[in-house]
């Protein structure tokens, strides 16, 4: 009989009584995993006492050792400690390899299996089992208990399909909480084999882990997906981490989940390399906050900074958004000749002395404004970064008055002549005034500061003359006097401050930690002091550079965002995930030169996801509509799954806001999770009203907002207003359409122009 009749039935009380078996399998082994553990934390807590008991005694070299001994052992516990649900989630049953080489996790490392290991009738035994789960655990005799999922004797458990099985035959996953195990879900990748595993016949349960996984309902944090990795998704988290990985893929082919997961594959990877920190930019602090789980329920957090784009510099955070017109001023490369100019431009300030006067050598000399412009204008010559000029700026006005003080001609022997001049510097800088005057007159300057000054209509009229046009000057000007900053104004903040720079300062002392005497212990310390999420915090925050960028949603990068970016991963590898089809930004052929600038020339591996693992193939399709709209010609990725329930169209009777409460008061009976209402930005605050009393499942986000999120049930307002709001709007409504896991409903009013049925145009087949 083949394997795959034994597949379990729920109703088949034989069928049940194998599942429970199984299960009381997984649960020996689970049991044995955790004695295990608990013996590794008992050794490293003697390891942490013992080195505290020991003090300062030994040579530096051996007091060193201690000390790494007892930073890993550190590390070692926090991990150990961390109480992971389903930390073994998963298991392989194995034909005998082509070799009898194991690896250095004790696992046979052969991918295809021994001639012969397959009998002529269909028979084999399997020769290896291997657990999977987020970190490895050896047993005693160094023989794998639970190999680590990044582990290359890990890969089969995501490579293997049924088309290309290699050594596997079958795959399970392991649901477990806590300490006990709950149920197995098992796929066949040999269905025409009949395996036998210790004289027994190796059973299969359940209908497979994925489509369990993607049926969950859905919570306001997204979960990882270590158990169901897809065999495309495994190749781009463990892609080799030269130069640059570019994956292109549709709405809910698991962009988001593969970048987070190969963030953690290469700290396993490598993670010397990568101390030199991850930047994972990601497009709203809503979407941060949504992924924030996944990472450290992977075992990772110190090494990885998961930003908003409006959070990368220091100091400044977003909370604004711009009217579409601003955001493609402020975005564009055309922001950056303005900036240049700006910060040039900002050493003119109203309160700037328009005089010069000293006294050298007795004698009072002046400048008047004509010369100190003409001084200006001077050291203000070629691109350096203004900050940096003021030396130079300072060594010209000395220059003027030694021209002025007639006394250049007065040695022909030079040097006579270097020395009255140096002795006419030290009189006219040794003065109080000089140095008043120079800081009112080249101050420095601050990117706030410049940013600031271009809110002033007039001064950014003269900055952006033949830039922007006047109606662009008086509203980005306008949009800078608000409180707060916009997104958008992150990126020329950033901008301003490589084109102001900063001047070199005298270094600070770094105060004096008695503890800092013992090597090593420096770095213990964190572990012991902070938590992971302070100590990434703190490591962010002193970090301006990374060995590895991923970049989500990077189809939405301004130039001037790809240029800030940039910045941050000169010298770095990376990973950029995106989707043309779901850009917000005006004008993708820009975009994607400054993104090419920022990536240099480094070469690029190409990846596709081609699997829409969030949308029922209902909602997939009625999307696609809108896809044919915006791109013509492009392909929606194929949905995985079918709910059974189309979408739903309403039109508003009388008043919108009472339509949209209805729809969403009913969705929340249907579904168990989470339900998305997505509206223009500009009715972002209206739509929260709609909705209040209704409980924290319901949320109301702006068509923006909406990006990387997903819900259980989505309701759509208005396609027209959304799509009619940005030249980008088509786009931004299809993402607004592929947010919902089960079921969509689509509200219109009159100038969606709905047919009989509700179906607004631009849905229409
Ligand atoms: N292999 C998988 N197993 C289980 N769930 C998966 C898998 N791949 C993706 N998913 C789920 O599919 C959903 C979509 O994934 P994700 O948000 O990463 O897609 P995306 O490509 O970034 O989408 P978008 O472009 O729309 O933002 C998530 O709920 C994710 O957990």
């Amino acid at each position: 009989m083949a394997a795959q009749a034994q597949q379990e039935s729920a109703v088949d009380p034989v069928h049940d009584s194998v599942r429970d078996r199984e299960i009381s399998v997984e649960q020996e082994h689970l049991d044995r995993v955790y004695r295990r553990l608990e013996e590794k934390i008992h050794e490293a807590e003697f390891l942490m006492a013992d080195a505290a008991r020991r003090g300062q005694v030994g040579t530096p070299g051996a007091l060193a050792e201690r000390d790494a001994q007892v930073f890993r052992a550190g590390i070692h516990l926090n991990r150990l400690h961390n109480e992971y649900e389903d930390f073994l989630f998963g298991r392989i049953d194995l034909l005998p390899g082509r070799d009898g080489k194991k690896g250095p996790d004790g696992a046979y490392t052969a991918v295809e299996p021994a001639e012969g290991a397959v009998r002529p009738d269909n028979t084999a035994d399997i020769a290896e089992t291997l657990h999977i789960g987020r970190i490895g655990v050896l047993d005693e005799d160094y023989s794998p208990l639970v190999i680590d999922w990044r582990a290359p004797a890990a890969a089969p458990f995501y490579r293997s399909t049924p088309v290309d099985p290699g050594r596997v035959v079958r795959r399970r996953v392991i649901r477990s909480k806590g300490r006990r195990v709950l149920g197995v879900e098992d796929d066949l990748m040999r269905p025409e084999l009949t395996a036998s595993l210790d004289g027994h016949e190796l059973p299969v349960i359940g209908d497979g882990a994925l489509m369990a996984a993607l049926g969950q309902a859905r919570t306001h944090t997204m979960r990882d997906i270590v158990a169901s990795i897809q065999a495309e998704q495994d190749l781009v988290i463990r892609a080799p981490a030269a130069s640059v990985t570019y994956v292109e893929g549709g709405p809910g082919t698991g962009k988001t989940a593969v970048a987070l997961h190969r963030a953690a594959y290469l700290l396993y990877q490598d993670r010397r390399r990568y101390a030199g920190g991850i930047l994972i930019v990601s497009p709203t602090p809503l979407l941060v906050a949504y992924t924030e789980g996944v990472l450290p329920s992977l075992g990772e957090e110190g090494q990885v900074a998961v930003r908003a784009i409006g959070s990368l510099v220091e100091g400044a955070e977003a909370t604004l958004y711009d009217s579409p017109s601003v955001a493609r001023a402020k975005g564009s490369y055309r922001m950056l000749k303005v900036v240049r100019k700006a910060a040039r431009g900002a050493l003119e300030r109203a309160d700037a002395p328009t005089r010069l006067r000293v006294v050298a050598f007795g004698r009072r000399l002046e400048l008047e404004a004509e010369e100190l412009a003409a001084v200006r204008r001077a050291a203000l010559g070629g691109t350096a970064p203004v900050n940096l000029l003021r030396p130079r700026a300072r060594k010209l006005l000395l220059d003027a008055l030694w021209e002025r003080s007639g006394a250049a001609g007065r040695h022909t022997d030079p040097e006579l002549a270097a020395e009255l001049r140096s002795s006419f510097d030290e009189d006219i800088t040794s003065e109080d005034d000089f140095t008043a005057f120079l800081d009112a007159w080249w101050p420095e300057l601050t990117p706030a500061a410049v940013l600031d000054a271009m809110a002033d209509e007039k001064r950014l009229g003269r900055w952006a003359r033949r830039i922007l046009n006047p109606g662009e000057v008086r509203k980005v000007a306008r949009s800078l006097r608000r409180d707060g900053r916009s997104v958008h104004d992150i990126a020329v903040l950033d901008e301003l401050q490589a084109v102001l720079g900063t001047p070199a300062r005298p270094r600070r002392q770094r105060e004096m930690d008695p503890l800092d005497q013992l090597t090593g212990l420096e770095e213990l310390m964190p572990v012991r002091e902070e938590t992971q999420r302070e100590r990434a915090e703190r490591l962010a925050q002193e970090r301006v550079e990374y060995a590895h960028v991923i970049v989500d949603e990077a189809q939405d990068l301004t130039p001037m965002q790809w240029r800030m970016v940039g910045r941050r991963g000169r010298h770095a590898t990376w990973t950029v995930v995106g989707d043309p089809a779901q850009s917000s930004w005006s004008d993708p052929d820009e975009a994607a030169q400054a993104r090419d600038e920022a990536l240099g020339t480094r070469p690029r591996r190409r990846f596709e996801l081609t699997v829409n693992y969030r949308n029922p193939a209902e909602i997939a399709e009625l999307a696609s509509r809108v896809l044919a709209l915006a791109m013509p010609g492009s392909t929606s990725p194929r949905a995985v799954r079918s709910t059974g329930v189309e979408p739903r169209f309403t039109v508003v009777a009388d008043s919108l806001g009472a339509t949209v409460r209805a729809e969403a008061a009913r969705l929340l009976d249907r579904v168990e999770g989470t339900v998305g209402v997505v509206v223009a930005m500009q009715r972002r605050e209206e739509a929260r009203r709609w909705l209040t009393g209704l409980g924290d499942r319901v949320v109301a986000l702006g068509s923006l907002e909406a990006k990387g999120l997903e819900y259980d049930a989505t309701i759509v307002v208005s396609p027209a207003e959304i799509a009619d709001e940005s030249p980008a709007g088509l786009r931004v409504l299809y993402v607004a359409l592929t947010r919902a896991t089960q079921q969509l409903t689509v509200v219109s009013q009159e100038r969606d122009e709905p047919d009989a049925a509700g179906v607004p145009d631009l849905l229409r087949d």
